[in-house]
């Protein structure tokens, strides 16, 4: 069956049975392609009869889809018309793992970070209003993105505004580790208390059989069901901001799904449906750990193991391997994250300092201006989020870590080229978007024992302070004592050489080695250096460089733009040094879809040939010893 639906029209015509069969067909697809690709198996699992449900009873794309976070969205591509596509997935120049609104019509929105549906939702909404169109707009936000603060503001936007659109809150208690919140709670009770609803339908029941009278009775009758609605509709805290409530519904049962629906397109104003789904649904390993199987890796269909990652340790567990040993010597640590503990490699440091470490939900703004009223105790948070979502809270960075200057440190994973999640998640931004930022340090280390060094450096550094590292495994040095204190603001010359200096940040130190082993070769001799520091610079190493007649190349895997080599070109121009040639590489002004890092590196010419090939231009214009 699954080999019929070409598009939306396609699941249309089928009845029930036949839903419930395409259902089960979607499912081996899914398990089946990526076991072999890896991807955001359970949440998909989770959403197979919602999306079937969903193109079933609206009409995409004049009805507008709009999913939230995107990672569950690939049903969603099947039924639109890329199923072939699917042993591209989140491969280079192959389909994307989230929403693309040039990949097909039916993507009206484009997501990869959490909780933006609402407010495009209400966009939409609003601007179909103005132009007097008649279509629908529906939103599907995971209980997990309902966190997000950004689903609040939107809430409280529609609820005030009131005009016709639906939220679909698909709950399946999971983030990507458990759920968490007094919202989650809420939900809970909701989702699991039967008695809300018997007592629902007996009263609305009796209620009903009040013969109709005038009056007194009409009214006592009005008001007493207003008092008991209080008391035992489910959703009431959607109904007091302006929602009609329906659900708890069982996201799995076609026939629900749809009656909710239908009766959510009849409702005037905003309407929530709350759809109860299990993550993982229909594959034993995923529902078991939805978790893993939450963003999953090659795996082994039969017995659910997954493919461990050879090599060496990823810079992740050294991380967390670090902070949780620090922090048993400093009482001063607390650990935090937003909603991210395993990706951030926090579930050691929770396990082992359960009331040092907090789980805030999908909630970075919240979480940095947490960690700076934390910190204004004499405290040391340390606050683990990845480079993009840190984005989330630039106006907290600003405003209450670094304005006040407090002692912040924030522990920066997937800083860089992140690979299969693409343009949504790459992390390229934050050295531009920090370094303009007074008082901010930011480091990032050349390998793996180097980020514990500048870990405890952190950790004892007053202000605010960002160590930064790669999404993967680290390089396979030995891992020496975590207690090495570094020089803020110093880079280390790992190489003499003359003429041409190569200043590199962080994870490019390895692609400038090959790079000065290429120049080596070809009889030249560059000085190459790991920079260490984004801010401060080096300006003694700087001043040397000028001195002795270098020209420099800069290399970070971060947007030029700003970025690490935008600050040494500014000093050089500061400080009239205007015969130093300073060659910036990086991530240049577009935005890097998904692929391997290799292949997104090759595109952005951030390889080791690249950096030779940019170091060789100079060398003929190299001025003479001073
Ligand atoms: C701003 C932001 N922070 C963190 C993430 C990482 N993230 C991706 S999915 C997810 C959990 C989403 O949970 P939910 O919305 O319930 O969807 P489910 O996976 O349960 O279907 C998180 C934290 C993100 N995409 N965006
Ligand atoms: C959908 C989402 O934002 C997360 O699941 C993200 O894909 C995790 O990235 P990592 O795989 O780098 O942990
Ligand atoms: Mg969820």
């Amino acid at each position: 069956m699954l080999a019929t639906i070409n598009s939306p029209q396609d699941v249309k015509k089928l009845a029930l049975p036949q839903l419930s069969k395409l259902a089960g067909e979607i499912r081996e697809f899914l398990i089946k392609n990526l076991s072999a690709t890896g991807g955001h198996l359970a949440p998909n699992l989770g959403v197979v009869e919602l999306t079937l449900a969903l193109h079933y009873v609206y009409n995409s794309p004049e009805d507008k889809l709009i999913w939230d976070v995107g990672h569950q969205a690939y049903v969603h591509k099947m039924l639109t018309g890329r199923m072939g596509q699917f042993d591209t997935l989140r491969q280079y120049k192959g389909l994307c793992g989230y929403p693309k609104r040039n990949e097909s019509e039916h993507d009206v929105w484009e997501t990869g970070h959490s909780s933006t549906s609402l407010s495009a939702a209400m966009g939409m909404a609003i601007a179909r209003d103005l132009k007097k169109e008649k279509s629908h707009v529906v939103a599907i936000i995971g209980d997990g993105a309902l966190t997000g603060g950004m689903a609040f503001e939107a809430m409280n936007h529609m609820g005030h505004d009131g005009r016709n659109v639906t939220v679909i809150l698909n709950d399946n208690e999971m983030s990507i580790a458990p759920n968490v919140g007094a919202m989650h709670n809420y939900l809970s009770k909701i989702r699991t208390n039967d008695g809300y609803k018997r007592a629902k339908e007996e009263v609305e029941y009796l209620l009903k059989r009040i013969p109709a009278v005038g009056g007194t009775m009409a009214k006592i009758a009005e008001r007493l069901k207003d008092g008991l609605k209080y008391l035992l509709v489910s959703g009431i805290l959607f109904e007091e901001l302006g929602f009609t409530y329906l659900g708890p519904v069982d996201g799995h049962d076609f026939k629900a799904l749809m009656e909710a629906m239908n009766q959510a397109k009849q409702t005037k104003g905003p309407v929530l449906i709350h759809v109860i789904t299990k993550k993982g649904k229909g594959y034993a390993p995923a529902e078991d750990d939805s978790d893993t199987f939450h963003g999953v890796g090659m795996y082994k269909i039969e017995s659910g193991e997954t493919l461990k990652s050879e090599g060496p340790p990823s810079y992740t567990s050294v991380f967390g391997n670090t902070i949780t040993k620090l922090a048993a010597d400093d009482k001063r640590i607390v650990a935090i994250t937003a909603a991210m503990p395993g990706g951030t490699g926090l579930k050691k440091f929770a396990q082992t300092f359960p009331d040092r470490f907090f789980d805030v939900g999908i909630a970075e703004q919240h979480a940095t201006t947490l960690a700076a009223g934390i910190a204004t105790q004499g405290l040391k948070p340390v606050f683990a989020v990845y480079s993009t979502f840190l984005q989330r809270g630039y106006d907290q960075l600003v405003h209450d870590v670094c304005r006040q200057n407090l002692n912040v440190v924030f522990a920066i994973d997937r800083a860089g080229l992140v690979g299969a999640d693409g343009e949504t998640h790459q992390g390229v931004f934050d050295i531009a978007y920090m370094r303009s930022i007074p008082n901010m340090t930011i480091m990032m280390p050349k390998d793996e024992n180097e980020l514990q060094h500048m870990l405890y450096t952190a950790t004892c550094y007053d202000g605010p302070v960002a160590v930064r590292y790669p999404r993967g495994n680290g390089v396979g040095v030995p891992l020496d004592d975590v207690y090495k204190q570094l020089p803020i603001g110093k880079a280390e010359v790992l190489r003499e050489g003359k003429g041409v200096a190569i200043l590199a940040f962080g994870n490019m130190v390895p692609l400038a080695e090959k790079a000065a082993d290429m120049l080596e070769a070809e009889g030249h001799k560059p000085m190459l250096v790991n920079a260490r520091f984004a801010k401060p610079l080096d300006e003694e190493l700087l001043l040397r460089l000028a001195k002795e007649g270098y020209h420099v190349v800069t290399v970070e895997e971060g947007a030029v733009q700003g970025g690490f080599g935008s600050a040494v070109l500014e000093w050089y121009a500061e400080h009239g040094c205007h015969d130093v040639v300073v060659e910036l590489m990086g991530i240049p002004d577009f935005y890097v879809e998904h692929g391997s890092v290799n292949e997104q590196r090759q595109e952005v010419g951030l390889t080791a040939e690249d950096i030779a090939k940019k170091a060789h231009t100079l060398w003929p214009a190299g001025r003479k010893q001073a």
